[in-house]
């Protein structure tokens, strides 16, 4: 008996203190569009976090006032301990930001734009290469990455600013949408990408994305939101079996309809 709790305990996830702590978050923009009623949610260390939900739902409103670039109008997130309100540029030491819509400067190469960026975070020359050479690595792009960034597709521009976003290894990185309008076998790139790295490295992610199908495959947990509301959190597995669905497309129908 006493080996068996010894070995159920050496398999099962050992939780620290949350990195992300959400609480009560409200948004309500021009004074009356009520995009987040409540959101609140942890993430912990190492963890695939995914916020997921339809269009409109909140997901993105909710990544930016975490990465500091919206405020609340009501509650707070804490990022390492760090208030979003009160403590803005701690936070964005320990992050890392994609925004859906992210460009990067077309008339360089690649390589010259991951230089450029690794400038901003990197102590020394050596730090600066270190961090170019595995964001080449991240990205997957070969010899293209020495091409004029003008030149390359949308999945190939995407793959850069993952590669980009996760190469200073920050605490945090939050992707808002990282494989949208990839097709099949560019978005599974990313994914394999972003898992891969967050387990290397032990970076966490928070992500959002409105295909609640490739979420199964990234996500250690995830949050459905539904119009500025959470309406499940877990694993994968536990929505399923809580809600005897085959996917997680399937939990979110299944809530909604009761509602
Ligand atoms: N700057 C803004 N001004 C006014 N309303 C906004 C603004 N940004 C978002 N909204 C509204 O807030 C709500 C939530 O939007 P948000 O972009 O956070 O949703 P989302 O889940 O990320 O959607 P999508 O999957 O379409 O990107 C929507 O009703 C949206 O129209």
């Amino acid at each position: 008996m006493i080996v068996y709790i010894l070995k159920v305990q050496a398999v099962l996830p050992i939780h620290s203190d949350p990195l992300v702590v959400v609480e009560g978050l409200e948004k309500i923009y021009s004074g009356k569009i009520h995009a987040l009623k409540g959101i609140s949610f942890k993430v912990y260390p190492g963890e695939i976090f995914g916020l997921i939900g339809p269009n409109g739902a909140g997901k993105t409103t909710t990544l930016r006032i975490i990465a500091t670039i919206l405020s609340p109008t009501r509650g707070d997130a804490l990022v390492d301990g760090f208030s979003v309100s009160k403590n803005p540029g701690e936070v964005r030491k320990r992050i890392s930001y994609l925004p859906e819509e992210a460009g990067a400067y077309k008339y360089l190469t690649g390589y010259e734009f991951l230089e450029f960026i690794a400038g901003f975070f990197a102590e020394n020359i050596e730090d600066r290469n270190n961090m170019v050479r595995e964001a080449v690595k991240i990205s997957g792009l070969g010899d293209k990455i020495h091409d004029k960034i003008k030149t390359y597709s949308k999945g190939m521009l995407r793959r850069l600013l993952i590669a980009k976003t996760l190469m200073i290894k920050p605490k945090l990185a939050i992707l808002d949408e990282p494989t949208s309008g990839l097709d099949v076998i560019n978005a599974m790139r990313v994914r394999k990408i972003i898992k891969s790295y967050s387990r290397e490295y032990n970076v966490t992610v928070l992500l959002s994305s409105h295909n609640m199908l490739e979420v199964e495959f990234l996500c250690d947990r995830v949050a459905i939101i539904h119009e500025g509301r959470i309406i499940a959190e877990g694993s994968p597995v536990e929505l399923k079996t809580k809600y005897e669905a085959s996917n997680l497309e399937e939990v979110f129908m299944k809530i909604v309809g009761e509602e």
